[in-house]
This record gives C-alpha cells, structure tokens and sequence, in this order.
C-alpha cells in the first residue's frame, strides 16, 4: 500500500477532456481530497505551483485526436504525475465510453499500463447519478443500452457498441473480462477476490455498477492497483483506501464566489440534454445561431457575432451550434466531420476571448466538452479552483489570479433542463 506524504499528491489523474476533469475533479473534492485541475500538459512553472493537494487532474483534449498523439499526450502527462511522486493513478474518460473502434481509451490505457508495470487495470465508465450503469459489462444510458441511446448519433464518436469487453478488446491489446453486478452485491470480500482471481489471465476488469453504494463497494477493492480507469463515477469510493494510506479527509471549502460581471453561454453540443437545455434557455434570452455554412462563406464571422453580442450582453446571451442529428450529418456531407467541428471549435474559442477582451464577459457557462476544450485552451486559462456543483458533475470553477473568470463547462448530457439558468445564477448570481 501507498503512504500519503505531506509534500506529494497521493492520486494523479489524466482526463481526456475538459469537462470530464472539472467533473472528476467535483467528484474527487466530494470525497474529500484535496484537488487541482490543470489545463493541458503543465510547464514546469505550473508544476511547480502544485502544492498542498491530495488529487491532481490533468485535463487534455485528447479524446479525438490521432491515436498516436493521444498516446503520447497522455504518457507525457504520465511523466508530469511520477515526477510531482503520486502513489496511484486515475486515467479518466467519458461515461458512454466516447471513443471510436481504434480508440483513444484502449490504446491509452495499454501505453498507461506499460509505462507504470500495471498487467491488469479496472474499467468502469458507470456514473449512476447520471443514469451511466454497466450490467454484465454492458454500458447503459438510462434505460437505453448505449448504441440504441442518443450516444449512436454523436458527431465526432457516434457509440455503435454496448459491451465494454468488446470494445476493449477491439481498442487495446489485452484480454477483457465481465466482473457481474452479482459479485459486486455481495460486498468488498467477494469483490476483491474475483478481481484477483480474474487479473491472473485478464488485463482489463470491467466492473458492473448499478448504484453509488457498487461504486463505493469497488472503491474499497482498488488497493492493489496502481492505476484505474474509468469515468468519474470510481471517484466516488476513493475515501477509504486514501485514509488507509494514511491520508486525511478534508471537508473543502472553496473560496470560488460568483462575479459580478456579464455572462456568456457557448454551446457546441449536440447532445439531447443539451438540445433540451438550449431550446428551455431561449424562451428567455437571447440566441445567436452558429451557421457553419455561413461562417464557410464569411457571411457569419466572430466580428458580426461580438457586434451582436455587445448588444444582448447584460442579458446573457447564448451562442448556439446545437444541431440535430439530420443537420449534423448534411454539415458532415458537405465540409467533412474533422473540418467542421474544427470550424465551429475555433469560432467559440475566437468567440470566448473577444467577449473577454470587449466585453467584459468574466462567466462563460460552456456546453460540450471538445467545445470546452476549445474554449478553456483559447482563453489560456492553466489552472482551476474547483466551487460547488450546479449539477452532479458539474461543478463551477475559477481561474487563479487578480481577475478570475468563472466557467461551468458542462459534459453534453449533464444538468437538468434549466441548467443554464441554474448555471448563471451560481456563476454570476444573477
Ligand atoms: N451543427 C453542427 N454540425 C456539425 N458538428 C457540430 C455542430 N455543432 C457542434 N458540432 C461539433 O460537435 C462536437 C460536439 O462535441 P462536444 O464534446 O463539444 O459535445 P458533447 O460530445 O455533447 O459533450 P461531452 O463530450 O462533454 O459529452 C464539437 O466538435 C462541435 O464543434
Ligand atoms: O464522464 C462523463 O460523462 C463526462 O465527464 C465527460 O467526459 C463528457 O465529456
């Protein structure tokens, strides 16, 4: 077992994308440790600055790029996390799996496990507070299995599979086994021994979970491993083992407070929550459609969105590319997938620092995690103060400094219908 030191974070974790940090790093923060989310891979100035933390989450956008250069993000942030002395390791992805048949997550996780000598891992996507349960090793958006959910739709890594052990077996190297919600019922005892028996000839898990109470039986049976993975979910049941470590578990409390300055809402989702979040928001605020054949042509710039901007701006505009499944395939059709989300991402990162920049916008609430990605590199920002959460996963964070900017960058399915309401009252108070 792993001693907790004073001067080393005792977990290090690799998030593939900027939501998914925020929403590993709520999680984490929940349980009690103490937790640092840096953005993108840290120089050696932000390294240095990591101090005083149980948890460090290094968020990359790592989850659509090129496999090999996901490989070498993540094993480069790897290099970062053994450096600063961290005892085990987190590599976080989505909750439905995003990914494609050649990857990111399988090849990432095998460069992970060979790197830190790890022949066997765990792999739980579950987040059952979000309606993500694993049953037989079958991945479930509520009551939907993953490839029948919205999930087959998505732009960039439409899910056409539900078995965890396929697609794990297809993206990485190792052998995947089913470890059934049956075993996890019976308590950490059974638990542990099935993950020892079925390691022997197995180098990915996949653990059922069906309830928080499966997550924080798991967290109790994670010991043994030097690294897992999963979605934020796994989190959850980390208490325990860090206090065994000799860790203390703090109630934290956040200095992140709302700012009263103007708020601006992005959304590149095309998820059906944020479709759902969307449509409730513009009953009351002002929209402004992104047209990717108009910002093709010219005819939409982020110069004619900022003019329109700076006149909604003290009512809390939206900027909205949202788009249903039918319009996003004739958008692939025409410009190529890679293209146009590329177009549309740089459009909000441009976006974000012009409103920053003129309009004096210090609360951005974004939807989408590669739209996040775009937004959070594009402002610069390299490191958040974790607030509290607006919806499970989605906490409000703050950059360090004199003028801090507030961001809720929201994960596609996450957050209630009013969630951008809820999202500009925690951020802004208003
Ligand atoms: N109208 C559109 N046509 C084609 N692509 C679009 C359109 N609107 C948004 N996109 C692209 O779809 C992608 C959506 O991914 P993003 O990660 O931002 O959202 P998400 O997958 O719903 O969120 P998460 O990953 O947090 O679940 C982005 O690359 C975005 O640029
Ligand atoms: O796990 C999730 O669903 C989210 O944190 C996420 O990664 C969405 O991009």
């Amino acid at each position: 077992m792993n001693k907790v030191t004073d001067s080393t974070p005792w977990l290090g974790c690799i998030a593939d994308d900027f939501t998914g940090a925020t929403d590993l790093a709520s999680f984490l923060v929940a349980s009690g440790l103490r937790t640092i989310q840096v953005n993108g891979l840290p120089t050696p100035q932000q390294i240095a600055n990591i101090k005083d933390v149980d948890a460090v989450v290094i968020a990359v956008k790592s989850r659509t790029i090129p496999v090999q250069d996901a490989v070498e993000l993540s094993l480069a942030c790897l290099e970062v996390l053994q450096s600063l002395g961290c005892a085990k390791y987190y590599f976080k992805y989505c909750s439905t799996f995003d990914s494609t048949p050649e990857g990111n997550i399988g090849p990432v996780i095998d460069a992970l496990m060979s790197k830190l000598n790890a022949a066997s891992t765990v792999v739980c996507p579950a987040l059952p507070v979000n309606g993500r349960t694993v049953y037989q090793g079958h991945l479930f958006v509520f009551d939907q299995l993953l490839h029948e959910s919205p999930m087959k739709d998505h732009p960039l890594t439409p899910m056409k599979d539900s078995s965890l052990v396929r697609m794990m077996e297809a993206q990485g190297t190792g052998k995947a086994v089913s470890i059934p919600s049956q075993v996890v019922e019976q308590g950490p005892g059974a638990l542990t021994e099935a993950l020892e028996t079925q390691r022997v000839n197995h180098h990915y898990l996949v653990l059922d979970a069906l309830s928080t109470d499966h997550l924080k039986c798991i967290g109790e049976c994670l010991s043994s491993f030097t690294l897992i993975t999963g979605g934020s979910g796994l989190a959850i049941g980390l208490g325990k083992e860090f206090e065994d470590c000799g860790g203390n578990l703090t109630e934290v409390t956040s200095s992140v407070q709302p700012i009263a300055a103007p708020t601006l809402v992005l959304s590149g989702s095309c998820s059906a929550m944020t479709q759902k979040q969307v449509a409730a928001y513009r009953t009351s605020h002002p929209v402004m459609e992104l047209d990717p054949a108009k910002l093709v042509t010219g005819e939409q710039s982020v110069d004619s969105i900022i003019t329109w901007l700076a006149s909604a701006i003290d009512r809390a505009p939206l900027v909205t590319a949202t788009a249903a499944p039918d319009i996003i395939a004739e958008n692939h059709q025409n410009y190529g997938a890679e293209f146009i989300a590329g177009l549309i991402e740089q459009t909000f990162g441009a976006l974000a620092i012009a409103a920053s920049d003129q309009l004096g916008v210090r609360n951005f609430v974004v939807a989408g995690g590669e739209t996040s990605g775009a937004v959070v590199n594009a402002l610069g920002v390299d490191s958040f103060y974790i607030g509290k959460s607006i919806a499970p996963g989605v906490p409000m964070v703050q950059t360090p400094g004199e003028q801090p900017i507030n961001l809720a960058l929201k994960s596609g399915n996450f957050g209630q219908q009013d969630f951008f309401f809820q999202a500009l009252e925690t951020l802004s108070c208003c």
